[in-house]
């Protein structure tokens, strides 16, 4: 048990938390068309992701065009063999399996440096939140797992800052499985629950009653029930939405749950980002509320909105083309793609595919055989992370071009997201087999991170 306790937790923590914790049992256990020019760059990320995936190949053949590939490379990669072949017209089909494999359809490409640039330097000169401040606004009476992984996953990639935003009723439990987090309640599910139990008798009195003055009288405790919600909600969203300038990335969704009076709150604080121009990270209940015919005109405003990215598993994605299906008579959703929007969208699955208008990144790195609950949780807090960096380099860069290429590589840094939790939770496996959960998942994350820095000397 003691090996369980996360460092200073000891310290820190109440007996009555630790008891909590401990009767729960919720304590952590432990790219087609390519210009050839550029392919010269994919031998690095096609390199980087076969040394990841730790495949029994030691010897890759791989194809190089004009320019050749960068001496650097081969340097760095002395378990890999290059073999030279010379460009020709439509060489795609000449290419390596893993390379249309893995870069499916894209149609930027990405050098070492750019790979590199995904993440923000370790420097001496950093402060607390220069690699990061993220919030997660998810969490419920039921769900107080999916946000701590989602934050945890975070922090474990090396964001300085996580918060998250959350119901009264999971903040104590998520507050105890970390010292790390910054846990604030933004409202109360008791409450919520109140307010739609009176509504409901007030109503059911409105439709007996035949007296006059008495019907006024309920049509005005109803509106003053309606001023109390408002009243309630606008908080909820005045707490969240204060802390956008501070934040690199909100993420949206994990363990939520799906309170129909906490959706319109849900609903402005998504609009509030957009409108702060906020990276969003969609997830879980926030994608459900999105499927909602209430909310189509938030849907519609995210899916013109570049600065989100959606991941759905396979239900959330078949409830939302359904809904974007059904739009399709609404202005703005004409097209046959339901999916051809200006954000990215992560369909995740055995490949997790991400797409962002007609470029598409399949990222094929072989997870572990284990479906437990939570590993989605575990990507949205990763990609957070990736996303988060891609924002503050972007904020840091000089010039437009520089903005124009961050944007261009976030749709790099979310596949990359999505490659790394599927090495972790190979990793967790191979370590857990059956008994493989979440946490070990979330335990693996920060090793494979430094993987990937070590094999792109970061
Ligand atoms: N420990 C926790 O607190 C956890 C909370 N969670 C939260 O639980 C809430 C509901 O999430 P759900 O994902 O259950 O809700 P959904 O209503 O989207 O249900 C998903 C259903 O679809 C099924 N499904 C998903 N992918 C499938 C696939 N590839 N093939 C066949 N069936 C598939 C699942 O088995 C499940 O029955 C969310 O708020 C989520 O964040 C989950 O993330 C799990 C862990
Ligand atoms: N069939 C599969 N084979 C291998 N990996 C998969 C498969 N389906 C999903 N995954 C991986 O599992 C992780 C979670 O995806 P999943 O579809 O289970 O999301 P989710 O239902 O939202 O998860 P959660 O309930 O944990 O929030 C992702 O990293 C995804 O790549």
């Amino acid at each position: 048990m003691k090996a369980r306790l996360r460092q200073g937790a000891g310290d820190v923590m109440t007996l009555g938390a630790f008891m909590y914790n401990f009767t729960q049992n919720l304590l952590p256990s432990s790219i087609s068309r390519p210009s050839l020019a550029r392919w010269s760059s994919r031998p690095v990320l096609s390199s980087w992701l076969l040394l990841l995936s730790n495949t029994s190949r030691t010897t890759v053949s791989v194809a190089s065009f004009d320019p050749p590939c960068p001496s650097r490379f081969r340097k760095k990669t002395p378990s890999i063999v290059m073999a030279s072949s010379h460009s020709t017209t439509n060489n795609e089909q000449r290419l390596p399996q893993e390379f249309s494999d893995i870069f499916h359809r894209v149609d930027n490409s990405f050098s070492s440096d750019q790979a590199r640039s995904l993440f923000p330097q370790l420097t001496s000169a950093a402060h607390k939140g220069s690699h990061g401040r993220i919030a997660i606004f998810g969490g419920s009476e039921k769900y107080t797992g999916a946000p701590y992984y989602a934050a945890s996953a975070a922090l474990n990639c090396g964001v300085d800052l996580v918060t998250v935003f959350c119901a009264k009723e999971a903040s104590i439990p998520i507050k105890c499985y970390s010292p790390e987090l910054m846990v604030q309640s933004v409202y109360s599910v008791e409450e919520l629950d109140d307010l739609v139990r009176e509504d409901a008798v007030l109503k059911a009195r409105m439709e007996t009653e035949r007296d006059g003055e008495q019907m006024n009288m309920i049509d005005e405790e109803r509106r003053l029930l309606r001023d109390r919600q408002h009243h309630i909600l606008q908080k909820t969203i005045l707490t969240i939405t204060a802390t956008f300038p501070s934040l690199h990335t909100l993420c949206v969704g994990p363990g939520l749950g799906r309170h129909g009076l906490l959706f319109p709150a849900v609903a402005a604080v998504l609009e509030k980002a957009m409108e702060s121009n906020l990276a969003l990270v969609l997830d879980a209940d926030a994608l459900y509320m999105l499927s909602l015919e209430e909310y189509r005109d938030t849907l519609k405003q995210l899916i013109s909105y570049e600065n989100v990215v959606m991941t759905p598993n396979l239900m959330e994605s078949k409830r939302l083309k359904q809904s974007l299906r059904n739009f399709r008579n609404y202005e703005d959703f004409k097209g046959d793609d339901p999916w051809s929007n200006a954000g990215i969208v992560v369909q995740k699955g055995s490949t997790d595919v991400v797409s962002q208008k007609s470029i598409t990144l399949r990222c094929k790195e072989k997870g572990g055989l284990k479906r437990s609950g939570g590993i989605g949780d575990v990507l949205a807090g990763t990609i957070s992370a990736f996303v988060a960096w891609n924002t503050l380099l972007q904020n840091g860069g000089g010039g437009n071009d520089d903005v124009t290429r961050q944007l261009e590589n976030r749709i790099f840094a979310v596949w990359m997201a999505c490659c790394a939790v599927k090495k972790a939770t190979r990793n967790a496996f191979d370590r857990k087999r059956r008994a493989m959960s979440a946490q070990h998942v979330l335990e693996e994350i920060g090793e494979v991170i430094r993987e990937i820095e070590h094999n792109l000397e970061v």
